[in-house]
């Protein structure tokens, strides 16, 4: 654990010269300055990180983590827990709102079962997983990065996983299980209630985990929350630009925000998704979504429906004529 929390706190910055070079071709172009917004800013991060003044989206991958979740037992979930393995059946087969969304945006897609899908504990009666557990899915979402990406997207498939993000959200951020606790595949407001009472047992099980975001995480987290915690990692130290996706996504990657005050620059939040804890993570993480498009799924679904946006970001950049070549008057 020492060892996994030196990863955390020792961390490599963007690199400035890039930022700078991106920020002074940007200047040349023929446009007002500043009139592409935000996709601006998103050439600079792909920039910095990548370390090019000329950032790439040539090879995209598109990672998903799936788990199951002890706290099904609680009926925390409309959907049986079956449902995890069926659906990475689902994406093998190409049948998935993943698989179509991953071609549009030209990225690969790669599915990682954690653990044989089988479950964590239930975290209403013990840490969901041991040191040594939480540790191996850590280290398999690490080595599901690869070296020679671009950009990678991540995502979750685990029936219950709304329950152990809300959980995590709480422990790491506050609050009890209903500032938390949204409607995941489709719970009713009884539901969400008793959601939320199961989260508000858990932290009180949990409440020695403290201040410790590892030990939050270890606790109430899931093999795929840790496995994207692992991911994000290695994509910061390897200098790869993450797209985030939704809830689930956002509280997996959270305890590397609470270890290091820059730990997820390296990062972008894709989309602002429906459950209902999401916009409060995104603000307490100073994450501003790209979209907001009503979507509550997870699966990465969102991540990668912002590979195009990126797409155009970076063509804009690299193919737009400066104010010299196109013979445009610059501003008097
Ligand atoms: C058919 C199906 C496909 C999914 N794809 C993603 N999720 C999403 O829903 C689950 C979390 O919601 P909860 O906490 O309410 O169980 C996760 O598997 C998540 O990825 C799905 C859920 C279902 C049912
Ligand atoms: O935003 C998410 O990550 C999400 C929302 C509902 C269900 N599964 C995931």
């Amino acid at each position: 654990m020492e060892a996994l929390r030196a990863a955390c706190t020792t961390l490599p910055p963007p690199d400035g010269g890039a930022r700078q070079a991106i920020a002074t071709r940007d200047a040349t172009l023929t446009k007002p300055p500043g009139s592409l917004g935000r996709l601006e800013a998103l050439v600079a991060w792909l920039g910095a990180w990548q370390g090019r003044p000329d950032p790439v989206l040539d090879h995209v991958r598109v990672v998903i983590f799936a788990g199951n979740h002890g706290v099904v037992s609680q009926g925390v979930s409309p959907w049986p827990a079956s449902v995890t393995a069926q659906m990475v059946e689902n994406f093998a087969a190409g049948g998935a709102a993943i698989n179509q969304i991953a071609r549009i945006a030209g990225a690969s897609l790669h599915v990682v079962p954690m653990a044989g899908l089988a479950p964590t504990a239930d975290f209403t009666v013990a840490p969901a997983m041991d040191d040594d557990t939480f540790l191996a899915a850590v280290s398999a979402g690490h080595a599901a990065v690869g070296m020679d990406i671009d950009l990678l997207c991540l995502g979750e498939m685990g029936i219950g996983n709304t329950t152990a993000a809300a959980a995590l959200a709480a422990g790491l951020f506050g609050g009890a299980g209903q500032d938390w606790a949204g409607r995941g595949t489709g719970l009713d407001a009884a539901g969400v209630a008793h959601k939320a009472r199961v989260i508000d047992a858990a932290l009180a099980r949990h409440a020695h985990a403290g201040h410790d975001p590892l030990a939050v995480a270890r606790c109430l987290g899931g093999l795929e929350l840790a496995a994207i915690l692992g991911a994000v990692l290695a994509a910061r130290h390897r200098r790869i630009p993450v797209l985030l996706d939704g809830f689930v996504c956002t509280a997996a990657a959270a305890p590397l925000a609470c270890l290091h005050p820059s730990g997820l620059a390296h990062t972008t939040l894709a989309h602002r998704s429906a459950e209902a804890g999401h916009a409060a993570l995104a603000r307490a993480l100073n994450l501003p979504p790209l979209l907001d498009l009503d979507l509550r799924l997870g699966e990465a679904t969102g991540a990668a429906l912002a590979v195009p946006l990126l797409r155009a970001a970076v063509a804009c950049h690299s193919g737009m004529a400066t104010f010299a070549q196109a013979g445009v008057s610059d501003r008097t």
